[in-house]
């Protein structure tokens, strides 16, 4: 925490903060065409932030038309790779040199806690934006083997004008996930952030023109998900779709795109995700540090927050006195204050659903070991419920708040077994000291991730995404990432004597 600044430090600088409010389109800040604005507030205070532009369906058309005029003229899509590259390391140092800023506005517009967004969010933005820059003029094309007859090449060309809807759990970061591939490759993008959390986006959108990056490149459309998300999701001009959310709405895109120009559509989505502890795991407090983290790192507000722990009958009671032990240091508050890891929920219309299953979990007679308490405002508690089965409502339903359910099992099996007994698929982790058992474990576990002795999503090298309703259509993170932001094309070169100018004269 040496490079933490104090609670009046940060107060200081949201005092002086003047968030953007209106939409970004094609290198200039307007209002909606409707003149409409909307709130948006601190979840930890209620106080108000900002009138964001209230955008609809004509402003979405009119970013598309923006963003495709920009990525047919060639202004980004066609500079050679090492050009891009430069203007978006440019960005990564504007982003550096403003990073205070940054993440002070993080974390007032979502409740996130500052130590969180200091030390992740924005270090991890700008390692997620150099990864894709550096990679660009890297990245070598194919040949196939056709023949002396033929050269038959394999190119990877941008997608064309993506259109990508943002979560509210990660605003900063996920905007980075999709932003630094798509941009990197050559792309054009309209993005709509989270309707609670717009602020960064609208500065990270300022910071990129700053850099030099064209306009017409980036653009923010700002609003709801029906006035906004939907228009996007339903543009016959948007090649791509990639979105962060809950599989309800994910669904709707493939509807969207069904319905209109059958745009390709990447989805990131829920998860109920499995921490299973093994009889023979060692070291039992780096274990409960860990699972503590799965559960509650960003207020379990996390698609791959480990929030069923699957833990074996013999080590149980061991385990569970030191989780009680480090969730005890798990502290709630205000979340510009550095010495809180868990700040506010994102409203209170989620806190409601939140605080819904500290109600169920009690209702249903699972015995509290932890927490269980709702606080002043829209902050939750870090909590435990002993004695759940996988069957009830704790264990199946994605909650995105601190609570962690126990699930004791008898064996390996069963702890496979329960582990795969969801609909989602999205991480898993994974504790023994038997690596012949954990590598068996990350094969039968159906997950797009899992993590052996520790709780993690991978880094920047590694895909990220789900199996079963958790995940769609592609990843992000890796070369992967840059996979999904491109067309593949074959261009077909006749080499033989009848070839139409076949003469080598
Ligand atoms: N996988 C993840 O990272 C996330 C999962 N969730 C889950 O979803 C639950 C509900 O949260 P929401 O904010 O309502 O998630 P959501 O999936 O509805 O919202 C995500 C994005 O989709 C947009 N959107 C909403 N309705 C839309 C529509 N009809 N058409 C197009 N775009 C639309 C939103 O404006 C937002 O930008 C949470 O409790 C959590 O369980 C929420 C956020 C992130
Ligand atoms: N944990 C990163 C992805 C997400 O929560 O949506």
């Amino acid at each position: 925490m040496s490079n933490m600044l104090t609670l009046e430090e940060y107060q200081a600088i949201a005092a002086a903060l003047t968030p953007p409010s209106m939409s970004f389109i094609d290198g200039s800040f307007r209002p909606s065409v409707t003149g409409n604005t909307f709130e948006t507030t601190n979840p930890a205070t209620g106080e108000v932030l900002a009138n964001i532009a209230a955008c609809n369906k004509d402003d979405v058309d009119f970013a598309v038309q923006k963003a495709r005029e920009a990525f047919d003229d060639g202004r980004w899509s066609r500079l050679h790779p090492g050009e891009r590259k430069a203007t978006l390391l440019k960005l990564c140092r504007l982003i550096e040199e403003n990073s205070d800023e940054l993440a002070v506005l993080e974390s007032l517009d979502s409740g996130k806690p500052i130590v969180d967004c200091v030390n992740i969010d924005i270090p991890e933005f700008v390692h997620t934006l150099t990864w894709h820059a550096e990679s660009i003029d890297k990245i070598y094309d194919q040949t196939a083997p056709v023949g002396p007859d033929a050269i038959s090449m394999i190119v990877r060309e941008p997608i064309g004008v993506v259109g990508a809807v943002l979560p509210w759990n990660f605003p900063l970061l996920m905007l980075a996930w999709k932003i630094a591939p798509a941009l990197a490759a050559g792309c054009s993008m309209v993005i709509k952030p989270a309707a609670q959390t717009t602020l960064t986006a609208l500065k990270i959108a300022e910071l990129a023109a700053q850099a030099g990056l064209p306009k017409g490149i980036l653009n923010m459309v700002t609003g709801s998900g029906r006035e906004v998300g939907e228009p996007l999701g339903c543009h016959m001009d948007v090649d791509m779709v990639t979105f962060t959310g809950s599989t309800d709405t994910g669904r709707r895109f493939l509807r969207y795109a069904a319905d209109s120009n059958l745009k390709k559509v990447v989805l990131e989505l829920g998860g109920k995700n499995p921490c299973i502890v093994l009889d023979d795991a060692e070291d039992l407090d780096k274990v409960a540090e860990q699972v503590c983290a799965a559960a509650f790192w960003n207020m379990g507000e996390n698609c791959s927050a480990g929030s069923r722990l699957i833990v074996q009958e013999g080590i149980k009671d061991a385990l569970m006195e030191r989780i009680k032990v480090h969730a005890r240091s798990w502290k709630t508050g205000n979340p510009l204050d550095p010495s809180n890891q868990l700040g506010a929920m994102i409203d209170s219309g989620h806190f409601a659903k939140v605080a819904s299953y500290l109600d169920a979990g009690k209702e249903a007679g699972h015995p509290l070991v932890l927490g269980g308490e709702t606080m002043d405002g829209v902050f939750i508690q870090p909590t435990i419920f002993d004695g759940v089965s996988n069957k009830d409502k704790l264990a199946r339903e994605e909650i995105f708040g601190p609570i962690l359910s126990v699930i004791t099992v008898a064996s390996y099996e069963e702890a496979i077994q329960v582990a795969n007994d969801t609909e989602y698929g999205l991480a898993a982790s994974v504790f023994t000291a038997n690596s012949k058992k954990a590598l068996r474990a990350a094969q039968a576990i159906q997950a797009g991730t899992v993590t052996v002795n520790c709780f993690g999503e991978g880094d920047i090298t590694t895909p990220f995404g789900g199996y079963k309703q958790s995940g769609f259509g592609g990843r992000d993170n890796s070369i992967h990432a840059h996979d999904q932001y491109t067309e593949l094309k074959t261009i077909w070169v006749d080499l033989s004597d009848d070839a139409v100018d076949g003469s080598i004269d």
